[in-house]
């Protein structure tokens, strides 16, 4: 599905007809193409969260609004937009009385109709999704005996269950280990290319951005909202007028693969580069 959002703003207001400044420097614009994936980077507390929850109509634009597929959200019925929507929230340790496999089993709900129990197609639905994501051997186990990281997993599956055809994850890899993270990324980018699904992302790694992104959106507060390619957004110049901290990108390439990250100045080490140039036997 496409995406569009218009001179979007907000701002929280204690009560209904209360005005506060708004959240963003300028106005959101951007256009997200069915299979594309948006990357949203800022500091903590720039609006990430909150981005999403307009982007999606959990929260009123205050200004401004969203177009799914040229239309306007509030002129899609709830039900029918949220058949097509997945949305991932930041994991939280939340108390779950259920197993995971009746956890992820939930999201077949738009399926399911309101009385009926789920069929044996739900359950092979809900097997393959966690098969997807890396935790098939939990399908058991109660929500509240599983790791931080092992239920956001569970709560992606659950998302993908039901087929949808946008997705919008906040922070989906920040609990998770590295392999972890790794199944998420190439999970999502396999979604967005080979399902043709659309996929917004908050992401606090900017790696995980030059990986995953089509487009990237980056804000920081009082800062104009810049959208564009990585290579147009994600630049080390703009990386410190954002986030207020020194970066070098490097790039490294090899067999026609491009290594691309960012480090932070702070961190570079004193140690002879011979010291660190090799690794594993290589050096024995
Ligand atoms: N319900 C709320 N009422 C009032 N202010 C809020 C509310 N939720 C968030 N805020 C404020 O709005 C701003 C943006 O919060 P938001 O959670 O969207 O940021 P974020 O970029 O996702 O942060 P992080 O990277 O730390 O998760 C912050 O200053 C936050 O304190």
């Amino acid at each position: 599905m496409k995406i569009e959002v218009h001179d979007g703003n907000f701002f929280y207001a204690k009560k209904k007809r209360d005005v506060a400044p708004f959240i963003y420097g300028t106005d959101i614009n951007f256009t997200l193409e069915p299979g594309h994936i948006m990357a949203i980077l800022g500091p903590n507390g720039a609006g990430k969260t909150t981005l999403l929850k307009c982007i999606t109509g959990l929260h009123d634009w205050k200004k401004g609004t969203t177009l799914v597929d040229g239309q306007p959200i509030n002129k899609w019925s709830q039900k029918e937009l949220w058949k097509h929507i997945g949305y991932v929230p930041q994991a939280h340790k939340m108390v779950f009385g259920f197993s995971i496999e009746e956890l992820v089993v939930m999201g077949r709900a738009p399926y399911i109709s309101s009385l009926a129990q789920p069929k044996k197609e739900d359950y092979e639905a809900a097997h393959k999704a966690l098969e997807e994501v890396g935790i098939l051997h939990l399908a058991k186990k109660s929500c509240n005996h599983v790791s931080g990281g092992e239920l956001q997993l569970a709560l992606i599956a659950r998302t993908l269950v039901s087929n949808p055809k946008v997705l919008i994850l906040d922070e989906p890899e920040s609990h998770l280990d590295i392999q972890k993270q790794v199944i998420i990324l190439q999970t999502l980018k396999r979604l967005a290319k080979e399902h043709n699904i659309s996929c917004i992302i908050n992401t606090h790694y900017p790696n995980h951005a030059f990986y995953l992104a089509d487009q990237v959106l980056m804000i920081a507060k009082e800062k104009k909202a810049v959208c564009g390619t990585v290579a147009e957004t994600m630049t080390e110049s703009r990386m410190r007028e954002y986030f207020n901290i020194e970066l070098r990108k490097i790039l490294y390439d090899q067999d026609d693969y491009v290594f691309e990250t960012m480090i932070p100045t702070e961190l570079a080490t004193q140690r002879e580069a011979v010291e660190c140039r090799f690794n594993d036997f290589d050096h024995v």
